[in-house]
């Protein structure tokens, strides 16, 4: 089974895929990672993130792997680890200009659909456009000032310049943002993490006992 999980920026869609998939004993799957390494790449070498061929010739010519461990997902450029750099806030900044590139995203979407299910995957358009299919779908929303406030405690920037870069990239992201039509839609403002795994993983449909996973 593939269960999707998208939603608004820092909304708390990497920590609940992960704490389902842990329920499940299955891995998930960090789209976002994917577009925040495209970014990393063509700005570590000094590209125009505008010019989608230029980058896509970039990131073909040295391929990316993406590790969906349960634990945290992570993504290598050969035996390079890629995955401490990509929460920075320049990543942050230019990650939306690159995932606006349709070839950009067909070369994400790819990746995404070769790996073997069950799992968790989760970003904007899981559940609209990579796994339509699936038959578990949920869309997670808080204010932006809720979202801004849990992410100060994790960055060294004041809450107003964080609540005013999740807004912007909210807006950049809007086009693949919606939530797909049978998605669960949950607000996780007045909920804890465990309380929206909860949520999630008493929604699900019963799963078949005889399956392996
Ligand atoms: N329901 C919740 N209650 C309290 N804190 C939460 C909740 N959900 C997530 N958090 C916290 O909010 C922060 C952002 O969560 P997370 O990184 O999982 O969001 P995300 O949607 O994956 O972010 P991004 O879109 O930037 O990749 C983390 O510090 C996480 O622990
Ligand atoms: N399915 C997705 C996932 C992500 N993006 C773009 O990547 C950025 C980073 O994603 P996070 O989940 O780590 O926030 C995000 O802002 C989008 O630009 C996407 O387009 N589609």
């Amino acid at each position: 089974m593939i269960v999707t999980i998208d939603g608004v920026a820092a909304s708390g869609k990497s920590s609940v895929a992960s704490g389902v998939a842990r329920a499940l004993g299955v891995p998930y799957v960090s789209s976002g990672l994917l577009y925040r390494a495209a970014t990393l790449l063509g700005q570590e070498a000094g590209l125009d993130l505008t010019d989608a061929a230029e980058l896509l010739l970039h990131l073909r010519s040295r391929p990316l792997r993406l590790e969906p461990l349960a634990g945290g997902n992570r993504v290598w450029q050969g035996d390079r680890d890629l995955t401490p750099d990509l929460h920075a806030s320049g990543v942050d900044s230019g990650v939306s200009v690159v995932a606006a590139h349709p070839d950009v995203r067909a070369w994400v979407d790819g990746q995404l659909r070769a790996l073997t299910a069950p799992f968790v995957a989760e970003g904007r358009d899981m559940g609209t456009n990579v796994f339509p299919e699936a038959p578990a779908k949920f869309y997670l929303t808080a204010s932006p000032r809720v979202r801004a406030e849990r992410r100060a405690r994790e960055r060294p920037e004041d809450v107003e310049a964080i609540e005013a870069a999740l807004s912007r990239r909210d807006a950049l992201d809007m086009a693949q943002s919606a939530p797909a039509p049978d998605a669960q839609i949950i607000d996780t403002g007045p909920l804890t993490l465990d309380g929206v795994i909860g949520v999630i993983l008493a929604a699900l449909p019963a799963r078949d006992p005889s399956a392996s996973k």
